[in-house]
């Protein structure tokens, strides 16, 4: 049910392209303060439904607001509350952490956007990234970049498309540690993945996309009592095929 505690709510949005329905009327209510993984093999919708969440993408049907915007009336407004790093983040190669930062920083609009990023790469730990070219960076160090460039202007909501997807283990470890810290300071997160060891450390709730329906959704707390690790996995691998009859 939608409130004014919610981050994310959505009624019957999706989206089609031509006769192709690449997400079917989804309604979800995210609560303020979660951590919610959406999950869903491959091509079942998770990207197009965080594309339409910050305004990147038109729905055909439905409606959805965020951070307590509509995302079709108010877009900027959505867009200034949330932040978003998407599966594969796009820099400027010849600048350096810093300058990418900078110019992201007064793009949008920050009244002192030299303390933001300071902060920002200081929360992060990769102070001493700043002065190097984002062009030599690993998958996993562009990724803190885009992190960096996500919550420069400390967003409400905070989306992740598939945020470990290429990362080595350390990574994988440094980036949930960061999850973590955001969630403390008060950030919603909407996570998209495919990996159910992320949603059982990182998440508070869980839904399961499938062919773009929504086939699951509970708390953790609810999943973790009623499903151990091995029956979590059977349960995401059922519903994901579509081969369980267990509802939103
Ligand atoms: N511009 C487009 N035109 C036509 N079909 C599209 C378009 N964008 C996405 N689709 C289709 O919509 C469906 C959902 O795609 P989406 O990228 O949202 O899936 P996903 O769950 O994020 O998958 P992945 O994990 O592979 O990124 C797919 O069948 C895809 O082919």
């Amino acid at each position: 049910m939608p409130s004014s505690n919610s981050a994310v709510s959505t009624h019957g949005l999706g989206i089609s392209y031509g006769d192709a329905v690449a997400l079917h009327p989804l309604t979800l209510d995210v609560q303020k303060g979660e951590v919610f993984g959406f999950l869903g093999h491959n091509g079942a919708g998770k990207t197009t439904t965080i594309r339409l969440l910050t305004t990147l993408l038109e729905p055909t049907t439905g409606s959805a607001r965020v951070a307590g915007h509509d995302i079709i009336s108010d877009p900027l407004k959505v867009r200034a509350a949330i932040g978003y790093l998407p599966e594969n983040v796009r820099l400027y190669d010849r600048f350096t952490t810093r300058e990418n930062l900078m110019f992201f920083a007064r793009l949008s609009g920050l009244e002192k956007p030299a303390d933001a990023v300071h902060e920002t790469l200081d929360f992060l730990n990769i102070t001493e990234l700043a002065d190097r070219r984002v062009g030599t960076f690993s998958k996993g160090m562009r990724q803190r970049v885009g992190l960096a460039q996500a919550i420069l202007h400390r967003p409400d909501v905070l989306f992740l498309d598939e945020p470990t997807s290429g990362l080595d283990p350390m990574g994988v470890r440094q980036l949930r540690e960061i999850i973590d810290r955001l969630n403390a300071a008060g950030m919603t997160i909407f996570m998209n993945t495919h990996l159910l060891s992320e949603v059982a450390r990182s998440c508070t709730s869980i839904g399961v996309l499938a062919q773009g329906r929504l086939v699951f959704r509970d708390t953790m707390q609810v999943v973790a009592a009623r499903y151990d690790e091995h029956s979590l996995e059977e349960l995401y691998v059922g519903v994901a095929a579509g081969h369980s009859e267990v509802a939103a």
